[in-house]
């Protein structure tokens, strides 16, 4: 495999109307590793997240994943030019993404859940399909909650149906918008222990989250957007070290979880 990194964006630019959400943004994902974006409410965590799995166009900029472009390349004559929409869902196919909101199908099991993008993204047959979406939800331990619905299972567990559904699909790149926010810190313990086993396996992840002591600890690089810039990157004690960028401060100080409070 090429040594180009998992995700490499150029000079992103995203409008919504007049407004510029992200404006100009550099970056690049490590493979087997897990980058973190933090940054306060409206910085353009999510927009930018939503661009690099193609759910949003972004207005200017290129992204390439694992060194090939998605969406958008150069043209013959320097332009930007979309791609055929065969070459976007090749690439756009080896990301997984994971929402705040799990977006459960409320009237399958989890089974049926997992099983169904297999079948309908895949086209595996039913049977294999449900074995292999068995195996996954062993994985994130909900092997005995299977044949519940989602409105039987907790929000942790429905989340953790999520994620199994996004990894029976095996992507190369993981991406997670917030998928703790809409949990209590018992459940979201139980969605990020999942996610750090994820970790350890070297699967590529790029979370948004404002669960600080998380990105501290299982971050090896972290991001922090600010008004849609990338105001600070670098090592988890680069950038929550101290001295430390007095935005960072003063975000730790708005948004400091009960788990960074110990780790910084
Ligand atoms: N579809 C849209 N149309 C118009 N404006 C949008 C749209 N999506 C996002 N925005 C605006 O873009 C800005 C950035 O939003 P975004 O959700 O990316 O921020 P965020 O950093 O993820 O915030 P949060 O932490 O609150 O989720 C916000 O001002 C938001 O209102």
């Amino acid at each position: 495999m090429s040594s180009s990194p998992a995700i490499k964006v150029d000079s992103l630019v995203k409008r919504f109307g007049d407004t510029t959400v992200l404006n100009g943004i550099d970056l690049e994902v490590p493979r087997g590793e897990v980058t973190c974006l933090i940054g306060p409410s409206g910085s353009g965590k999510s927009t930018l997240l939503r661009c690099i799995a193609f759910l949003e166009e972004a207005s200017d900029g290129f992204i390439e994943i694992d060194g090939e472009p998605l969406g958008f390349a150069l043209g013959p004559s320097g332009e930007r030019m979309r791609l055929p929409a065969g070459a976007i869902r090749s690439v756009r196919s080896r990301i997984g993404m994971v929402f705040q909101q799990f977006n459960l199908w409320p009237h399958m099991t989890a089974l049926g859940n997992v099983s169904e993008a297999l079948v309908t993204v895949r086209g595996m047959k039913r049977k294999q399909a449900e074995e292999r979406a068995m195996a996954e939800l062993e994985k994130v331990g909900l092997g005995q909650r299977a044949s519940h619905y989602p409105s039987e299972l907790s929000g942790g567990q429905q989340q953790r149906v999520a994620i199994a559904r996004s990894l029976a699909l095996e992507p190369r790149i993981m991406l997670f918008d917030e998928p703790t926010s809409s949990l209590d810190p018992e459940l979201t313990g139980e969605v990020l222990n999942v996610m750090r086993d994820l970790a350890k396996t070297g699967m590529t992840m790029l979370v948004v989250t404002h669960e600080i002591g998380f990105a501290a600890s299982v971050g090896a690089k972290i991001v922090f957007l600010d008004h849609g810039k990338l105001l600070v990157e670098g090592g988890p004690q680069e950038v929550f070290g101290k001295p430390r960028h007095p935005r960072i401060e003063q975000f730790l100080d708005t948004y400091l979880d009960r788990g960074a409070a110990t780790l910084l």
